[in-house]
């Protein structure tokens, strides 16, 4: 089994996380894991935070010589704004004391946790509160920061099994492409000529991380707009793993399905709302002759699909075809046009303050989900092939690519 916690908030000193249960001799460096922190940032449309982080990761225990050794990985990540913002004054976020003498927020915003959060742990009254900074700083996607750090050990040991995870966005608000048959093909070339890596490079070369510059230009006028009017924007991504064997998940126990885990992967991050495996929602108005790839032989005996509506995942279990989920995310919920509230020291209506936000981070959340995913990608491997060293493991899975007529790594 492995697992991972994050821990930190926003305008607090730092993000640590704990990486666990990894098999001992994967390939794997700070810089790894910092590539992926910076394509984080990716992205047009984020707010005045992007200009004060500088997201590079110190890892602290758990590697030797650029390997994994089998033991608990600690890796810790600095706020920058802890010490160069005014949300992140070191009084405000300080662990001790009394908090004599900082002023409380006290205006939930509609959309954020702050209120259903403030609620549940008693920040909306005394003595604790009114004041909502509790939720929001750890609510806050700050945390997807240290998520995909710790995701993206995993990642790296994917790719020293030639299995790579990429994304790109298929929407921002009003602009974008709904009808899988409109990118198909253009993706399907990259994964031929790359993977899923030549995907994810192709789309971090675009500010809204979409394979078409003529969609990325209009989308970036369209964030623009948004921005002049006061308003935010969500979006809709795909996420695509190659390289993956059949047989991992299960269809015995609701909670070993890989298609239930991969929408998990989605929506586990802030603000995402909506997850679908291969077609989804699409496949709930098609035929079944459109929608169930069928299913042929080659000349080496290797069992293959024309088509991948299924997203290849069948039954729970991955078939052997790219792994394809798309996520969507909501509008970013800090409006600079202010939205009705109550102010919860006074008990009286009031509309939201505006400090900074992002307009939107659809790119960004594209980007944390490749990690997530990766994730759960990693760990079901890791169910099926076991092994307390990376080598053990290696050998298992190319074991099965070699049964299945697949490449190996
Ligand atoms: C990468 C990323 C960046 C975000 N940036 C902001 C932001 O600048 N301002 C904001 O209000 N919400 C932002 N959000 C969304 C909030 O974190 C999210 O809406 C909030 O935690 C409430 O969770 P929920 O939307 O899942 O209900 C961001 C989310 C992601 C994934
Ligand atoms: C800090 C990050 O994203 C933040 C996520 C976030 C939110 O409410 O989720 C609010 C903003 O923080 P701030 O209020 O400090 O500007 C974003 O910048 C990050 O992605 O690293």
């Amino acid at each position: 089994m492995i697992r991972y916690l994050t821990a930190g908030e926003s305008h607090g000193p730092a993000l640590v996380g704990i990486v666990e249960g990894m098999p001992a001799g994967v390939p794997v460096t700070a810089a790894d894991l910092d590539e992926h922190l910076s394509r984080r940032w990716l992205g047009f449309g984020r707010g005045g935070r992007a200009k004060i982080e500088r997201d590079k990761v110190s890892v602290l225990s758990g590697l030797r010589f650029s390997h994994t050794m089998g033991s608990p990985i600690a890796l810790h990540l600095a706020n920058a704004a802890f010490e160069k913002d005014r949300a992140g004054w070191p009084e405000v976020m300080a662990a001790g004391g009394t908090g004599e003498g900082v002023d409380g927020i006290t205006m939930p915003r509609p959309g954020h946790a702050d209120l259903a959060g403030a609620q549940k742990y008693g920040f909306d009254r005394a003595p604790h509160g009114p004041d909502v900074r509790p939720v929001i700083d750890r609510s806050s996607a700050r945390e997807t920061a240290m998520r995909v750090a710790c995701c993206s050990v995993a990642r790296q040991m994917l790719r020293a099994l030639g299995i790579e995870v990429g994304s790109h966005v298929l929407r921002i608000g009003e602009v974008g492409m709904d009808d899988p048959g409109l990118w198909r093909e253009g993706r399907d070339a990259l994964l031929a000529s790359g993977g899923a890596r030549a995907l994810y490079e192709a789309a971090d070369a675009s500010e809204t991380r979409m394979l078409d510059a003529d969609l990325t230009e209009r989308t970036i006028a369209h964030i623009k707009e948004a921005k002049a009017a006061g308003d935010t924007l969500g979006g809709v991504y795909e996420v695509i793993v190659t390289g993956v064997p059949p047989g991992l998940g299960s269809y015995v126990h609701w909670d070993r399905r890989l298609d239930g885990r991969l929408a998990q992967a989605i929506l586990s991050i802030q603000a995402q709302k909506a997850a679908e495996v291969g077609d989804g929602w699409a496949a709930g108005r098609t035929p079944g002759s459109e929608v169930h790839d069928p299913i042929s032989r080659d000349a080496r005996g290797a069992y293959r699909r024309e088509s991948n509506h299924a997203g290849g995942v069948e039954g729970g279990v991955s078939n052997g075809m790219p792994i394809v989920v798309r996520g969507a995310m909501k509008p970013i919920p800090t409006l600079i046009r202010p939205l009705a509230s109550v102010d919860l020291e006074t008990g009286e209506a009031q509309p939201t303050r505006y400090e900074r936000s992002d307009v939107t981070s659809v790119p960004a959340a594209s980007t944390v989900a490749e990690a997530t995913v990766a994730w759960t990608i990693a760990e079901a491997l890791v169910e099926r092939y076991g092994g307390d060293t990376f080598e053990d493991l290696r050998q298992r899975l190319d074991a099965d690519r070699e049964r299945f007529g697949m490449e190996r790594a």
